[in-house]
């Protein structure tokens, strides 16, 4: 059979590590760099799958940790999988719930076996393993799954950082053994904290175990930025091209042309969904926060320029209202926006690319793109 996740290069930018692909999965083929709206409970919040669909999202992400502590992961496979379940018929990928317990789980303990956590829903003590975290994700059916890992906090020893990382590709050869399903991928994820050697090392033992595609994980979370596009620069160097690298958790637009630039595909961020539902949304000159007073009669769309259904039919002044008076249809027109501008700024920064014009698309960029953005 062949590879169920297959990533194919389209245009190599010959100035910088940006490229234009297209990742091919039994749900569908989807053009890279490409950004991945986050439905952690099998749901991007206050986005129907046709919305999704019409704005161009090709895969979507959603949670292990989430999906294994409710309704579990039993239910969604009697349901005949994640896609039948949340009707959603193009690409998922899954993490695989150790950055979750991390970030939310309550009196987590590691051991070399898995982690043992308190579930921060009803405070029950639950476990994960690299191999229960396979099994949950091949139940869910995802096209793509991301191996067990641990996110190397920051700021990190460096003992710490390399004893977490050597553990995470023993965890990463557990969850191999323990993938049981040919239709779908399988990620390693990369760590090594801010440390360039340890990054090279866990990049070199992961391609050694030749997986599907790479996630490089350990960033945003907290480091500055620079950190993060120096480890970047450290990093995807050091993984195969025939295959797509996943930066997880990022990001605003900015961080988008600099991961591209530096040989990202995917991206993932729950930011513009987030922002959106306090009434914040993203334009090309940095954020607009739309329930603002300043806005209560300004008839214009969030963006003139923007092609999406929020700003094509209503005003700031009515969304303004909308979220003065608490209406759900305020934070859907924010989200359709937000995650409309970031879909379509991957696909002009694509196009780009494949027009040779890559370092000038960045330029622009930055012109309009406050500095000071956090
Ligand atoms: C916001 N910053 C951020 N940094 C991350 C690092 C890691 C990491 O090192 N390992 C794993 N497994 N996940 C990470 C995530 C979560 C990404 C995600 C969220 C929601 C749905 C699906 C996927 C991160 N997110
Ligand atoms: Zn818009």
């Amino acid at each position: 059979m062949t590879d169920a996740i297959r990533y194919e290069l389209v245009k190599q930018c010959a100035h910088t590590g940006a490229r234009a692909g297209i990742l091919h999965t039994p749900h569908g083929s989807f053009n890279t760099p490409m950004f991945m709206p986050v439905g952690t409970q099998a749901t991007v919040k206050a986005m129907s799958p046709r919305e999704l669909t019409e704005m161009g999202a090709g895969i979507i992400l959603s949670n292990t940790y989430h999906l294994f502590l409710r309704p579990g992961h039993e239910l969604v496979a009697e349901a005949g999988g994640l896609h039948k379940f949340m009707g959603w018929d193009r690409g998922i990928l899954t993490d695989s719930g150790g950055f979750q317990v991390f970030s939310l789980g309550d009196l987590r303990k590691i051991s070399e076996e898995g982690v043992a956590f308190r579930s921060h829903i009803d405070g029950s003590r639950q476990f994960l393993s690299p191999e229960i975290a396979t099994q949950v994700q091949n139940a869910l059916g995802s096209d793509i799954l991301m191996a067990f890992d641990e996110c190397v906090p920051y700021p990190a020893e460096y003992d710490y950082a390399k004893r977490s990382t050597e553990r995470t590709t023993r965890w990463a050869e557990r969850c191999l053994k323990a993938h049981s399903r040919a239709d779908q991928g399988l990620f390693g994820i990369v760590q090594g904290g801010m440390y360039k050697d340890l990054r090279a090392q866990s990049a070199a033992e992961l391609t050694s175990l030749d997986f599907p595609g790479y996630g490089i994980g350990g960033l945003s979370v907290g480091e500055p930025k620079h950190l993060m596009y120096e480890m970047l620069e450290h990093t995807t160097p050091r993984l195969p091209t025939n295959k797509p690298r996943y930066l997880m958790g990022v990001g605003t637009a900015d961080c988008l042309v600099e991961g591209v630039m530096r040989g990202v595909d995917m991206f993932d961020c729950v930011f513009p969904t987030r922002v959106a539902r306090n009434g914040t949304t993203m334009t090309k000159n940095g954020r607009l926060v739309v329930k603002n007073a300043e806005f209560a009669r300004d008839l214009r769309p969030i963006d003139p320029d923007c092609g999406c259904y929020a700003c094509q039919n209503f005003s700031r002044a009515y969304i303004r209202h909308l979220f003065k008076a608490d209406e759900i249809f305020g934070l859907r027109l924010t989200t359709i926006h937000n995650l409309y501008h970031l879909l379509d700024f991957m696909r002009r920064m694509r196009q780009a690319i494949i027009e040779d014009r890559f370092l000038a698309f960045r330029e622009e960029f930055w012109e309009y793109y406050p500095k000071e953005e956090n």
